[in-house]
């Protein structure tokens, strides 16, 4: 194993390594606590909580703020990213709504200020999660209103290719601690004939499995909608790119690869794609799974800074693409309606995870 990264910095571990990337989200995501702040303040949370005598569960606080019922397991997400920070999160919150509500000498407290200073235009353009909250119950315009946003990011085309090239450098960040190997992970691969990266993306990925294990090289996909795949050189990296759309239909191999896929959809969505990739793989005997590389919020319960980088992902997934990411719990039931027998969670990578999930 050569684990020296770069002489300046002498002698860079893979955990280092994973350290270092959690701590770069911390930074690229601290607008999320910002706007999660702003969100709980529009809301009129810290009154809420104020009112209350110090504390108050979810189900109070939907309903004193006479917000959908829908939106409680969402505001429960926003609530954790908040209080977090504080050893103690009921004492943190009931601190939080005093400074906000009742801070000595300040008359109506400090909201106002944290409403300009958190005001839409310096925290994030054109985003207010305290809107999607409030929006009617089933109506689904707000998500409808993020997909939009989002949608009109991936339209820039400056915007696409910066996204283009983040799912690549993670594809060789993530492959290379796999391929090498140290962590354990190099087992993920050992076994199967073929392989098929759905939603493969630029493909970094499975040229580094095809690469590294040529027994998968031997037939290898990346499934991916036809727009990219007209977009990338034929032949490109020896990895084979089959057009079309993991909804419907999913080539058959031992293996299915989900890498940072399932996270960017909805529950329901998610068994959808799992079920087709069921009935691509081989059975349990013959070694097949579906490998999903995805995050576990609650995966690192003794690292409180790892911990609120996975809780700033959950809020940023669920502000920017109305789907939030998912502890075990949410996970298990996922796999278990889209008809699998069992999974195993592979701490391997971090903050992320690597799941195998058994038919
Ligand atoms: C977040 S990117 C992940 C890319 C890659 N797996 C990685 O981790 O770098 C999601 C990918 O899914 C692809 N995708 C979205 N909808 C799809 C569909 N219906 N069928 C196949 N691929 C799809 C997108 O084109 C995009 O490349």
């Amino acid at each position: 194993m050569d684990d020296n990264r770069g002489s300046s910095l002498g002698t860079v571990t893979d955990e280092e390594l994973l350290q270092a990337q959690a701590e770069l989200w911390n930074h690229v995501f601290a607008y999320t606590k910002s706007m999660s702040l702003r969100c709980a303040v529009e809301l009129g949370i810290p009154e809420a909580v104020h009112r209350r005598g110090g504390s108050a569960p979810v189900s109070d606080l939907i309903a004193d703020l006479c917000l959908p019922p829908s939106r409680a397991p969402y505001l429960r997400r926003l609530m954790r990213l908040l209080a977090h920070a504080e050893p103690d999160a009921a004492y943190g919150l009931t601190l939080l709504s005093r400074l906000l509500v009742s801070a000595p000498g300040a008359g109506q407290g400090l909201s106002p200020f944290a409403l300009a200073m958190l005001h839409p235009i310096v925290v994030s353009p054109s985003m207010s999660l305290a809107s999607w909250f409030r929006a009617a119950d089933g109506t689904g315009e707000a998500r409808v209103a993020f997909a939009a946003l989002w949608a009109v990011a991936k339209e820039d085309r400056e915007f696409g290719a910066a996204f283009n090239d983040a799912m690549a450098c993670d594809g060789r960040f993530v492959m290379d601690l796999i391929v090498r190997g140290d962590r354990g992970a190099g087992d993920l691969f050992r076994g199967l004939t073929s392989l098929v990266d759905v939603g493969g993306g630029s493909g970094s990925a499975a040229k580094a499995i095809a690469a590294a294990f040529p027994h998968v090289n031997a037939a290898s996909w990346r499934l991916e909608l036809p727009h990219v795949v007209a977009s990338v050189p034929p032949g490109d990296g020896g990895v084979e790119f089959v057009a079309g759309d993991m909804f419907e239909h999913v080539p058959k191999a031992d293996a299915v690869l989900l890498k940072w896929i399932l996270h960017g959809w909805g529950d329901e969505e998610c068994v959808r794609i799992l079920r087709r990739c069921r009935e691509a793989i081989s059975t349990r005997e013959a070694g097949g799974r579906v490998i999903v590389m995805d995050l576990v919020v609650g995966s690192c319960p003794a690292d409180a800074r790892a911990t609120e980088t996975q809780l700033l992902w959950d809020v940023m997934m669920m502000g920017v693409v109305g789907s939030p990411e998912r502890d075990e719990r949410e996970w298990s039931k996922i796999f278990d309606d889209a008809g699998f027998s069992g999974y195993k969670i592979l701490p391997l990578l971090g903050i992320r995870s690597v799941i195998e999930v058994y038919p």
